[in-house]
């Protein structure tokens, strides 16, 4: 376990995607459910993906084995457990209930499970937490708009929408008035956007959708007058190295294009997207660009300083984290951050 993280916040995260292999072994058993994988080996022998699609389509026939609110809470508590042992002081995270309405599981066990063990991670591990509902964008903007609705009338604790799963075909425009509403109920609002798609789409899920936030969005890159409307207004990208290495959006961790982006002054993040699939957490993620030789120390401040900054906390919250990292920087060189080989 990495110890050494400066206090941070993650921006970019699937519960869904938090499902280690021998999570999903347990709660199968647990339901009674067969799974088409014989053993936690032949399953993670799977864990090796060509693009957006390949993944997705194990992750959704993985979460099969999520029915009950139990599960929900099981799911939710072990991420809060890593996150928080990584050193995370605040998450936000994106459920998809769509994908689990359609497959017969009631919205309120869904929502009551993550919402309960989000409920206690404050306290128990001085972790705070948001709960981001996200849009299937391969489905209608009607099932989005019934599922807003839907986690509307619940009251359910949420702090607001996202948009995921595939990207090209789907764009942000596509989603226009769900986000209206979205935005009219008071509802933060960010979308995935230039991660297999073009750069139009990062345009429209800011002028469009009105999003305050861009996951992924490292296809800026290819518009100059888009990077420049991305630092002349700050908007915060959350990126996933590691997501996009497994998922092939680059070559490799050594050609990330974060370094590029923090030149360009893009307010970037680091985030780990799907955890259990891609490779590891927040702190695997910067280790991997550290060691890649792509990070300095202060690159590490400006990085945990941004995912501050760009979080959804309230103001009190985000200044005692703002504070908490100034002592974390003020302290020795090698006590946070940027120390390659520390124990694990
Ligand atoms: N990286 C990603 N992009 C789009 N949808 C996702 N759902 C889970 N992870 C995703
Ligand atoms: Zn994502």
């Amino acid at each position: 376990m990495h110890t050494s993280m400066l206090p941070a916040a993650e921006l970019h995260l699937h519960l869904e995607g938090t499902l280690e292999p021998e999570t999903i072994f347990a709660i199968a058993e647990r339901n009674k459910i067969a799974l088409p994988y014989s053993s936690i080996d032949q399953l993670r022998a799977r864990y090796a993906f060509t693009d957006l699609q390949s993944f997705l389509d194990l992750c959704y026939t993985n979460i099969d084995v999520l029915r009950t609110a139990e599960d929900f809470a099981d799911m939710t508590t072990a991420y809060l457990e890593r996150a928080a042992a990584a050193g995370l002081r605040h998450a936000e995270v994106f459920l998809n209930p769509q994908a689990h309405t359609a497959r017969g599981v009631p919205l309120p066990d869904v929502m009551a499970g993550v919402a309960s063990a989000l409920s206690g991670s404050l306290r128990t591990h001085g972790l705070s937490t948001g709960l981001i509902v996200a849009f299937l964008r391969d489905e209608s903007e009607e099932s989005a708009m019934a599922t807003l609705d839907a986690a509307l009338a619940l009251d359910a604790a949420f702090i607001g929408v996202g948009l995921d799963s595939a990207e090209v075909g789907h764009p942000p425009s596509k989603f226009a008035t769900v986000f209206q509403r979205a935005r009219a109920e008071g509802l933060h609002r960010v979308a995935h956007a230039g991660e297999e798609g073009p750069p139009s789409y990062i345009w429209e899920a800011l002028d469009v959708l009105g999003v305050e936030r861009i996951d992924h969005g490292v296809r800026c890159l290819e518009d100059d007058q888009l990077v420049r409307r991305l630092v002349e207004d700050q908007v915060p990208l959350t990126v996933c190295p590691l997501s996009n290495v497994s998922l092939r959006v680059v070559d490799d961790i050594a050609s990330h294009p974060l370094p590029t982006m923090l030149e360009r002054g893009i307010k970037v993040t680091v985030n780990s997207d799907d955890p259990a699939y891609f490779g590891g957490y927040v702190d695997d993620n910067l280790d991997a660009l550290t060691q890649a030789g792509l990070l300095t120390r202060a690159d590490l401040a400006t990085l945990a300083r941004n995912s501050i900054e760009a979080s959804f906390a309230d103001p009190g919250r985000k200044q005692q984290l703002l504070t908490e990292l100034s002592v974390a920087l003020s302290e020795p060189e090698g006590k946070h951050g940027g120390t390659p080989g520390r124990p694990t």
